[in-house]
């Protein structure tokens, strides 16, 4: 048993103001201290205005430039060491909203550095499986989002969740014993990285897609992602299974704090009410006089009740935004750290007896005490051995006369049926090496007279029938595995061939994949362009909205091409084909490598053979033992090979790891930039209705105006930096304003009002447009709707006005421009 306090540390988001209100000292032999220093005059509210310095102690404190790769080797590292060894691990970030939890636990969506704890501790946990090969290792993995006290499934891939509320509800049990049991949490077994970071992309795109303006999920809702291992030795009955929580807490911020009004005020209620409970339950644990620990009390400490005072090695990240008016909130945080450092935990080797590997080995054991007592009391079994037994025992024969062992035994069991039967084998056996002795002393052994000597031998005439048909049999199967060879042989040439005409050396079957499996070829900007992660199984289960219709494609294609996440999107793009490039031609060289070492592998082989002659045709044998300087070169030259053939191989690991981030990162922000678009879409919609409504007319009546130029959608994207740091920023607007941001890239809506009134959309005319028209377009239509001044813009207005009454013509609807055109 390990017993040990939870350990704290204390992560410091960058920030761009830099005026210093903390500083940090890790060299204290006591621990490293987090020292916030809060100026008398500026101290407000809940700081007390008496003191100007708060010290708080941490393990150790990770200032603003530390990167991913140092919290993951100095917090999450030790942990899942210990998880390989059996125990359980919990690490959880606790902070106010926009701190860095997320970024510290999952990673940002950007950059491959950005990896979190998450992502990195699975690529460690498998990697060390994979050095271990005297342990079967297996894991299995789930993911947990607790929401206003209910608990939700994220890895559920049977259903299309697009609200929370699709995804299945998870019930907490308890049983006589106390033990915590999550009913209709799916427990998904992974056999590598890939899996497993699979079912992280497909857990973090649940939750994102689930994701509504009520629901920021990441702020207010807590998420726990497991990683279950179980480790056994190959034939051994006991196992070692151990667990590991990942733990995104939601964010700490106190309500009153929030601003927050309505429905969004009881959410914040709630979550407060969670972390409340859970502070509750640090603080009884903290004070050693406290024997009733109110874990029932909500869900959260439920599911981590191990994880707080029980069998866990638990460590704490306090993630800190330092800026100055979150300088309370930070402070709170770092008290609270100060509690959980109070807590001690027990954690025990979490070893146990396979049941199943167990009842097996108690059953055999039954048996043969059966056998055993039926021998001594003389109780002897008159019955015929059964053909299964029969053949069992010619397998136990088989093995005891092929071990070269002298002293391996033959055992049978007590039972005097089978031994007697292990006789009359070994007897048939010797009987029939001694007839094929004779033939073969007497010259006639050979090929041809195998047959003979299988005639000869004491078989019965119906053995021999049987060994015959077995032969043709195997002849027939021989045939048919020679021809399935040849075959596989030529599809591998044909698509070796292919591949060589393909231009990025991708398989024309990955090309299809990549394409959409209908409409049309992709576009360079669209959606499609985005590499899709070949893994696949998140994807396929992800892929929503495949068909848009042409105008709706058109505007996301314009909606992407402004979004902040374009050139993220682009630049990852940019560096996976670098690294996929990186990866074939390090796979060429690992080819070229190989077939080297043959050769030289060949050349020694060579060299040795005629060494060997020259020593027996000189009759020398010292020419074999000398040192051979061509051969010593050639050792040489195979080691440098096959080192750098290894190091190949370190770096091509590395590679796809990093290709398949890249994917998964890519088809992140692929999902992200859907839903951003239909978020925006739908908002669209509401406001074009809203005002037809207010203004009993359509979008373009007198009632509305032209706004300025808007900031790009991801204005609605970025609002969780703004929590962190609420600077004014420019929010969405109208349908109309949007028009005319799209406005300067609709050339054909320009020629639209160009080409007249009679013009379907789709058409081009060359020839200068109708006097009437122009008359109609400048009078009446901007008469009616307020323009904007810039010709082109206003031109774009205009028509699209007159191309949707063209359309309600068309199709007979009622007329719903602003009656000043009717
Ligand atoms: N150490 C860091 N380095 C770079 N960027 C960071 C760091 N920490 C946080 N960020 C950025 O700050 C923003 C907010 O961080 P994050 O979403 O992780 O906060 P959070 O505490 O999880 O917030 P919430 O409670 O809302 O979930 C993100 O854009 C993230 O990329």
């Amino acid at each position: 048993m390990v017993k040990q306090t939870i350990q704290i540390f204390s992560r410091i988001k960058p920030s761009k103001k830099t005026t210093a209100v903390y500083s940090v000292d890790n060299d204290e032999p006591t621990g490293a201290f987090l020292e916030f220093l809060v100026p008398r005059d500026q101290a407000e509210g809940f700081v007390n205005n008496k003191r100007e310095c708060y010290k708080f102690r941490f393990l150790k404190v990770f200032d603003q430039a530390v990167k991913q790769e140092e919290i993951f080797t100095h917090i999450a590292k030790p942990v899942a060491d210990s998880v390989l060894a059996g125990y359980n691990g919990t690490i959880f970030a606790y902070g106010q909203t926009g701190s860095g939890k997320t970024f510290t636990i999952t990673g940002g969506a950007e950059r491959y550095s950005d990896r979190g704890i998450i992502p990195r501790t699975l690529s460690y946990l498998f990697q060390r499986f994979s050095q271990d090969s005297s342990m079967i290792y297996t894991t299995h993995i789930s993911y947990l989002e607790i929401y206003n006290e209910m608990g939700y499934d994220l890895l559920d891939s049977r259903h299309e969740a697009s609200r929370l509320e699709d995804l299945p509800k998870v019930l907490i049990m308890e049983d006589p014993d106390q033990n915590i049991h999550l009913r209709n949490l799916s427990l998904q077994q992974s056999a590598n990285e890939e899996e497993a970071l699979n079912l992280l992309f497909l857990g973090d795109t649940n939750r994102m897609i689930a994701e509504t303006p009520m629901n920021q999920a990441s702020t207010r809702s807590h998420c726990i992602f497991t990683v279950h291992v179980c480790r056994r030795e190959p034939g051994s009955a006991t196992l070692r299974r151990s667990k590991l929580h990942l733990v995104d807490l939601a964010g700490s911020d106190r309500v009153s704090k929030t601003g927050l009004t309505g429905q969004l005020l009881t959410e914040a209620k709630y979550i407060n009410l969670s972390l409340h409970y859970l502070e509750q339950v640090i603080i009884a644990l903290s004070e050693k006089s406290r024997s009733h620990i109110p874990y029932r009390n909500s869900m959260l400490t439920s599911v981590l009740r191990d994880s707080l005072g029980g069998n866990c090695m638990t460590t704490m990240i306090a993630t800190i935004a330092v800026d100055k008016r979150n300088l309370d909130e930070s402070i709170s945080t770092c008290r609270f750290a100060q509690r959980v450092a109070l807590i001690k935990n027990e954690a025990m080797l979490n070893e146990e007896l396979d049941p199943a590997l167990l009842i097996a080995r108690l059953k055999r054991e039954i048996q043969s005490l059966k056998e055993e007592l039926a021998m001594l009391t003389g109780e002897q079994r008159d019955e015929q051995l059964t053909g299964e037994e029969i053949q069992r025992l010619e397998v136990l024969v088989k093995a005891f006369l092929e071990d070269p062992d002298p002293d391996v035994t033959l055992s049978m069991g007590p039972d005097m049926r089978k031994i007697q039967h292990c006789f009359s084998l070994l007897k048939i056996m010797i009987m029939g090496k001694q007839s094929a002795g004779n033939r073969h002393s007497d010259g006639e052994a050979s090929p041809g007279n195998t047959v003979a000597v299988i005639q000869n031998s004491p078989c019965s005439a119906a053995e021999m029938t049987k060994l015959k048909e077995m032969m043709t049999q195997r002849d027939n199967e021989i045939s048919i595995l020679v021809k399935m060879l040849k075959r596989e042989k030529k599809r591998f040439q044909d698509t070796g061939d292919q591949l060589a005409n393909t231009p990025n050396g991708q398989s024309p079957a990955s090309q299809s994949a990549l394409r959409p499996a209908a409409g049309p070829p992709s576009r360079e900007g669209s959606l499609d362009s985005i590499p899709a992660n070949h893994g696949g199984q998140a994807i396929q289960m992800k892929k929503r909205d495949p068909q848009l219709s042409m105008g709706k494609q058109e505007a996301f294609e314009t909606f992407m091409r402004d979004h902040e996440d374009r050139v993220t999107v682009e630049h990852n793009r940019e560096l996976l084909k670098q690294r996929s490039a990186e990866a074939r031609r390090i796979g060429e060289k690992l080819s070229e490598a190989k077939n080297r070492i043959n050769e030289l592998k060949k050349q020694l082989a060579l060299q040795r053979r005629q060494r060997a002659a020259l020593s027996v045709t000189e009759n020398c044998p010292e020419v074999e033992a000398e040192v051979d300087p061509v051969e010593e070169n050639l050792c040489k030259h195979i080691e440098q090979e096959k080192k750098f053939y290894k190091s190949s191989i370190g770096v091509l690991k590395a590679l796809r790891t990093e290709i398949e981030h890249l994917q998964l990162l890519l088809e992140r922000a692929k999902v992200k930039l859907q839903r951003d678009f239909h978020k925006w879409w739908g908002l669209e919609a509401s406001s074009v209705q809203e005002s037809e409504a207010t203004a009993g007319g359509p979008a373009g009546s007198p009632h509305r105006t032209l706004q300025p130029p808007l900031p790009s959608p991801p204005a609605l994207c970025s609002e969780r930096e703004s929590r962190a740091d609420p600077e004014p920023k420019p929010v969405f607007s109208t349908a109309v304003g949007d028009l005319r941001r799209f406005a300067p890239k609709r050339v054909p809506l320009a020629a639209a009002v160009e080409a007249g009134p009679e013009e379907t959309p789709g058409q081009r005319r060359t020839d200068p447009p109708s006097s009437e028209w122009r008359a109609l377009s400048t009078t009446k239509l901007s008469s009616s709707i307020p323009l904007t001044g810039d010709q082109q813009t206003d031109a774009d207005i205009l028509a699209f006005v007159q191309a949707r009454q063209n359309l309600l013509n068309r199709t007979g609807q009622e007329d719903l421009l602003p009656s000043s055109l009717a």
